[in-house]
């Protein structure tokens, strides 16, 4: 199988404050290599400022590497070509209730990315919409409901449905399913599971909670301060893991389930 997305030693140094003259760097993301099919997850771990966030915003663009490639098909993505990564590479976030408009209706919101991004008239934004809204289990009569009327779990599937409306090739969750709890987080990776295999999509899951990277992904990346130290096959690197971080990783999440 082909390669959808090809990411080959990006990594992000940001600028600190000189101090006596001298330029300061922070290092946050080392030079990073995977590539991720069709159908695919792919889990990115790591504890808090291990750069799991930076590497999400050099995919989706928000934030220039400093150095490496990112290929989607085999194209290259060029820096600042937002429209292109708009299209094919989208993210949702953990807070849904704060990334949603307050002031726009559910309509609105998912009309935005449509007006930006495509050539639809009124009446095809419409009918899209309300398909889109009907994949991700809303109704069409949500359209004119506004964020503050939907329950945490609704709002997460509004923003799926923000990031699904452009036929993305991508779709990177960031922490995207760590505040619900137990049993709308497993309806939310059953739809998430559904639509992968409905439209093809490869998902960046990055989060802390291993349990949700057992279940959902197929492949795995550690990071430890901006470093990679170790990647795999996701049952492998969970059930043999071999640096130590990883093991301290996994040690510490099976005492919180103990000791909850
Ligand atoms: N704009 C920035 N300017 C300077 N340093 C930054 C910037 N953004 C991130 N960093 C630093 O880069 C490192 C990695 O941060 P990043 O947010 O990617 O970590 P993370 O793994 O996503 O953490 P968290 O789980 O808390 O979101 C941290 O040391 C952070 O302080």
């Amino acid at each position: 199988m082909t390669d959808l997305l090809e990411v080959t030693n990006i990594s992000k140094a940001y600028k600190l404050p000189s101090r006596w003259f001298k330029k300061r760097y922070i290092h946050a993301l080392e030079p990073i290599s995977f590539q991720i099919q069709a159908h695919k997850t792919l889990a990115i771990v790591g504890e808090t400022g291990s750069g799991k966030s930076t590497l999400a915003k050099l995919l989706v663009g928000a934030e220039t590497t400093t150095t490496g490639e990112i290929k989607l098909n085999g194209q290259s993505l060029h820096q600042g070509n937002f429209k292109q990564r708009c299209q094919h590479i989208r993210m949702i976030f953990q807070d849904s209730g704060t990334t949603l408009n307050p002031s726009l209706t559910i309509q609105q919101l998912l009309d935005e990315p449509l007006c930006l991004n495509t050539d639809l008239n009124e009446e095809e934004r419409v009918q899209l919409i309300r398909e889109t809204l009907h994949k991700v289990g809303l109704l069409a009569e949500h359209m004119n409901f506004y964020p503050h009327m939907f329950s945490g779990g609704q709002k997460q599937r509004v923003s799926l449905a923000r990031a699904i409306i452009l036929k993305p090739q991508v779709v990177i969750l960031d922490e995207a399913l760590g505040a619900l709890d137990p049993s709308l987080r497993s309806q939310m990776i059953n739809l998430l599971l559904d639509l992968q295999q409905q439209m093809g999509l490869a998902y960046i899951l990055i989060g802390h909670n291993l349990g949700i990277v057992r279940h959902f992904s197929d492949d795995i990346i550690v990071l430890c301060q901006g470093q990679v130290v170790e990647q795999g096959k996701t049952l492998n690197v969970l059930n043999k893991p071999k640096h130590k971080y990883t093991k301290k990783l996994i040690m510490s999440q099976q005492y919180q389930l103990i000791h909850r």
